[in-house]
């Protein structure tokens, strides 16, 4: 079956999709577009909501990243067989980007004195109180979000990365959990070798 994956040459919500797929061996083409050429009104016009992940799989296509991860998740052991702990990984999903969506408030701010503002309060606030959390978790559960590896600890992983990427840090290295589980995440079979051959990603 024919699998693409469509995103943009940035470390962003596309990487832990890739990294899954790495992880589990899938063939994909990985179609990667110059962000600094978006919009591609080609490109951008054919998307539902025109924006970025989209993954192909047999002529379908499905948007949202994290719907994205859930479904291959699904298909190749990452999402726990368990109702309720699948819930609890979602919600963990959901608390990750709400983190997130305050650096993209940042990412997308002009005005430089509000962007360096807005910055020293993702720094000082922000990251404290989310990463604070997500390293309480994660030492509950020995290193993981769930009881064992699941799709969830991928998006961290994209997510600290992303975070290093546009706010020039290295977020984990203030939280040793998360820096733990990125070491396991970024060492695993298929991923590891991605990570050695793939192109450092610019903003
Ligand atoms: N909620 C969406 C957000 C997607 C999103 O924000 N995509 C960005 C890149 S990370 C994008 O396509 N930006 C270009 C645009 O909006 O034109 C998801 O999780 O997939």
């Amino acid at each position: 079956m024919a699998r693409k994956l469509h995103y943009f040459n940035v470390n962003g919500l596309g990487e832990p999709i890739r990294y899954m797929l790495h992880y589990a061996g899938q063939k994909f083409e990985d179609v990667q577009y110059d962000v600094k050429k978006w919009p591609i009104p080609h490109v951008k016009d054919f998307l539902p909501y025109g924006q970025l992940p989209l993954y192909e799989e047999g002529g379908k296509t499905l948007n949202q990243s994290l719907a994205i991860a859930r479904y291959i998740a699904s298909q190749v052991n990452l999402l726990p067989a368990d109702a309720w702990e699948q819930a609890q990984i979602d919600a963990v999903a959901l608390n990750i980007y709400d983190y997130w969506s305050k650096v993209v408030i940042y990412i997308k701010e002009s005005d430089p004195v509000k962007k360096a503002a807005y910055k020293k309060e993702i720094l000082e606030e922000f990251i404290n109180f989310y990463f604070s959390r997500f390293e309480k978790e994660l030492k509950k559960n020995n290193g993981f979000f769930g009881n064992k590896l699941t799709w969830v600890d991928f998006v961290l992983v994209g997510i600290v990365e992303a975070t290093n990427l546009f706010l020039g840090i290295d977020v984990q290295k203030q939280f040793p959990t998360v820096q733990t589980l990125v070491t396991k995440v970024r060492s695993l079979p298929g991923v590891k070798e991605y990570v050695a051959k793939r192109t450092p990603y610019q903003v």
